[in-house]
């Protein structure tokens, strides 16, 4: 990260709801990273997008691959799962929903199983720690492995939200937006939903995805991911707009990603006011904060310049988010006294 944050947008108490972990890495853990595996040759420059700088989609997602490499087995993940919870705890966020995709890698023996067991250890371990945020997690899909490795993640999910006691709270549908199709997803999310998994979902995230967009929103799903071109203005279509009014899903805002993954031209040009003023409930988020070097008080502080909103709108805004998230609402009850009680000493 080159800047910091205003105090008050590092104080503002946050809630996060789209964060990868593997895109959410720091500096500091991918040096730690590098420092165990000094034979892949891997720099610094291969893992973050600095500011001022762009990449194409394509681009953005051979990051990943460089960042897979350095993540590969259980004690590479319990280490950055604790450093990322960690480090959005210490920017303020008090409610967290990380998301992942599970991963099997031959050389080092770990198993999808292993994959979330791990994640799941480093929720208990900073709880423990009196790490001070409620972290619940979201078993991700990649839609280029298609319609059965889909069906298995689901199942994955499926067991993990029994036997968490509810630290497993959804699913997420990320990966390259350019390749592969929803219609082959639709019966694995289908599923999901129905055993009781909230559903995020990456949608409409490159341009010409409208056809993909309305199957996804028949579901409905219970929060979109970006969804950029939606929107008529952005060649999306009315209908797709009204599915998503109609049904108050929550749209989950990355900013820093959308422009530096070039989907948006600039940060004006973003479409958070399109959905924010007809007062349909917008998440600001990170997606990738170590990828983008970015955090989240940054994304608050980047939304209110560029669209010039009072700290007291900021405020609303991260509250509102409460709502929003998967929480069961004990938990959300229990978050908004927190967000009560702060708010004297925050909105000074
Ligand atoms: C390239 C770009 C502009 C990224 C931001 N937009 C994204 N769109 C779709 N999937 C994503 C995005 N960022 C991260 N992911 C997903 O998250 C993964 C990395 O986190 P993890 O290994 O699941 O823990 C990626 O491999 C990809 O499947
Ligand atoms: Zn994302």
């Amino acid at each position: 990260m080159e800047t910091e944050a205003d105090a008050f947008y590092r104080e503002l108490p946050k809630v996060e709801l789209h964060a990868h972990l593997n895109g959410s890495i720091s500096f500091a853990t991918i040096e730690k990273l590098i420092a165990r595996k000094p034979h892949l040759n891997i720099g610094h420059s291969m893992t973050a997008i600095q500011s001022g700088q762009r990449r194409t989609l394509e681009e953005c997602f051979q990051v990943f691959k460089v960042i897979h490499q350095l993540v590969d087995s259980e004690e590479d993940i319990l280490m950055v799962a604790k450093d990322v919870i960690k480090e959005f705890a210490d920017d303020g966020v008090k409610y967290l929903e990380l998301r992942s995709t599970p991963r099997e890698e031959k050389n080092t023996g770990l198993t999808k199983k292993n994959y979330v067991e791990t994640i799941i250890e480093a929720i208990h371990q900073c709880k423990k720690e009196g790490v001070d945020t409620e972290v619940r997690f979201l078993v991700a899909v990649d839609r280029r492995n298609g319609t059965e490795v889909a069906m298995e993640t689901v199942k994955l999910a499926e067991e993990f939200m029994l036997s968490t006691s509810g630290l497993v709270v959804g699913l997420d549908l990320s990966g390259d937006p350019t390749v592969g199709h929803g219609k082959d997803l639709l019966p694995a999310l289908e599923k999901a939903k129905h055993s009781g998994l909230k559903l995020a979902l990456h949608m409409s995230e490159v341009p010409s995805q409208m056809e993909e967009s309305d199957l996804l929103l028949n579901i409905p799903p219970h929060r979109i991911g970006h969804g950029t071109f939606l929107h008529p203005e952005m060649g999306g279509s009315q209908s797709l707009v009204d599915k998503v009014q109609k049904n108050n899903i929550p749209l989950e805002l990355c900013l820093t990603s959308n422009v530096k993954g070039q989907t948006v031209p600039s940060y004006s040009q973003h479409h958070f006011p399109y959905w924010y003023q007809s007062g349909h409930p917008c998440v600001i988020c990170t997606d990738d904060k170590g990828v983008f070097c970015t955090n989240l008080s940054l994304e608050y502080q980047r939304a209110a310049s560029t669209f010039g909103l009072s700290h007291e709108a900021m405020w609303k805004l991260s509250q509102q988010a409460i709502d929003c998230s998967f929480a069961p609402d004990a938990l959300k009850d229990q978050l908004k006294q927190r967000w009560t009680k702060l708010r004297p000493a925050v909105l000074r």
